[in-house]
């Protein structure tokens, strides 16, 4: 793994993007391909706008991950992170594989059990966890709960005294490490609300077994997503294996360390993180601890699984040297652009689309925010109204972070598998959008 990221100025051109994208295909008859599928035979059935999952990508992203591990000689539990993607079929996928899960919330961890994920193999991290979800947590028998304060413990432990029960923990350290990436999903420095900062991490740990309810097992560290090389991992997980060395000299034991997610993709031009490079680093920081180690990866296993269908609304020159192609699709579907200036590939699904001269277009929503930019200058082919488009690498972070604003119902899922298709999540109707809410009985009469 390149200890800096390759960047070159010129955004990649459509055959660059399909070179670094190889589940994405494109056959001379039906256009851009998912996994073997014809794009436009979902969205003929579908519409759009539509996500589109490969379960063959996710499958063999979470296996490359284990491989990695194992390959490395390392005894390392995989906690598929579920806000990435937290669909029921993706879950169960995941539970069927023999991995586990990494929740945040009570909403989350009543998802993983459903899709069948054994209570044993999730673990519950997260800087606000409320006592009805602690509860929850630790009446279902949950693996493992990360703690991220020193408030946080004392609840825990009077919690699980309550219920009967002990709750086996781990201290989430903070260890004031910058892991280069954009400064939304960094977490792992000290003005960073995550985690228990380093230097409380001994003595809180030492006070952990003073506690009835908990039973403390070791420490967890993440330190932020979308991370490109080694080089914050390894100052990480040194930290992390620093405090487990003082811990022990104290006389306490420890027994798991979890390493936390963030391995990143490749939007652009990015060198991807390598999962062998992941492997290397843990091995040699952590791996002579003798400890149970934990990773918690999302994004990295499931965001290349994940397209968002388009169609392009019309294309506005408003006399401006660049058009404007309002898509159909918005930042209440893919907020990443708007959020944090993300970058996502733009292919079209036409099969000529391919070989067609390109010029510069800025790719835009229809919704009433200019925020709602998908892309600026970038160079496409000529896409008339009603053509469509895939928006790249939108399988984490994608669907989950939807929103029905300026009343625009939820968009349809896919899941393709095995050379097939199926809509896991039907399109929201727009009589959904208002199902839950109640007009007041004197507003009403009045209408
Ligand atoms: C505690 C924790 N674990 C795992 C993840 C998954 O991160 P990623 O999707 O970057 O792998 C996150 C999100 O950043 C997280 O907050
Ligand atoms: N939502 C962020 C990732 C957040 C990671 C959660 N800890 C993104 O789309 O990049």
């Amino acid at each position: 793994m390149a200890e800096t990221p390759v960047y070159t100025d010129a955004d990649p051109t459509l055959a660059e993007l399909l070179q670094t994208h190889p589940q994405l295909t494109v056959d001379p008859t039906c256009g851009l391909m998912l996994e073997g599928v014809a794009l436009n035979a979902i969205a003929d059935s579908v519409g759009t706008p539509c996500w589109v999952l490969g379960a063959g990508t996710l499958r063999a992203r979470m296996r490359r991950m284990h491989t990695a591990m194992r390959n490395a000689g390392l005894d390392v539990s995989i906690h598929y992170a579920v806000k990435a993607n937290d669909h029921l079929a993706i879950l169960t996928l995941i539970g069927q594989e023999g991995f586990g899960a990494d929740i945040v919330s009570g909403g989350e961890l009543a998802r993983a059990l459903k899709a069948g994920i054994p209570a044993d193999r999730i673990v519950f991290s997260g800087v606000g966890k409320t006592d009805a979800e602690l509860e929850q947590a630790i009446s279902h028998g949950i693996g493992q709960i990360n703690v991220e304060s020193a408030e946080e413990l004392e609840a825990i432990s009077a919690i699980a005294t309550k219920l009967g029960k002990q709750a086996t923990i781990t201290l989430r350290v903070n260890p004031d490490v910058d892991a280069k990436t954009h400064a939304k999903i960094t977490t792992g420095l000290a003005a960073n609300k995550f985690g228990i900062p380093f230097q409380d991490a001994a003595a809180l740990y030492a006070h952990a077994f003073t506690l009835p309810g908990v039973r403390p097992v070791g420490f967890a560290t993440h330190i932020g997503s979308q991370i490109l090389t080694t080089t914050p991992y390894r100052a990480a997980y040194a930290r992390v294996a620093e405090l487990v060395r003082t811990v022990r000299a104290a006389g306490n034991a420890v027994s798991v360390v979890d390493c936390g997610g963030g391995l990143g993709i490749c939007y652009r031009n990015e060198t991807e993180g390598q999962p062998e490079a992941l492997a290397g680093a843990i091995k040699a920081e952590l791996g002579g601890l003798g400890v149970k180690l934990a990773i918690e990866p999302g994004r990295w296993p499931i965001g290349p699984a994940g397209v968002l269908l388009s169609s392009v609304i019309l294309r506005k020159e408003q006399g401006m040297d660049v058009p404007f192609l309002v898509l159909d699709a918005a930042m209440n579907e893919l907020l990443r652009p708007s959020m944090y200036d993300a970058w996502h590939g733009i292919l079209p699904l036409a099969p000529q689309a391919f070989s067609q001269p390109v010029s510069l277009a800025h790719v835009v929503g229809p919704v009433c925010e200019s925020g709602d930019t998908f892309a600026r200058d970038r160079l496409l082919p000529p896409l008339a109204r009603n053509a469509r488009i895939a928006l790249l690498d939108t399988g984490a972070y994608g669907a989950v972070m939807s929103s029905t604003y300026n009343s625009r119902p939820l968009a349809a899922e896919v899941l393709v598998e095995d050379g097939q298709w199926q809509v896991i999540r039907q399109r929201q109707s727009v009589e959904e959008l208002w199902q839950d809410e109640t007009v007041p009985s004197h507003l009403a009469k009045a209408t």
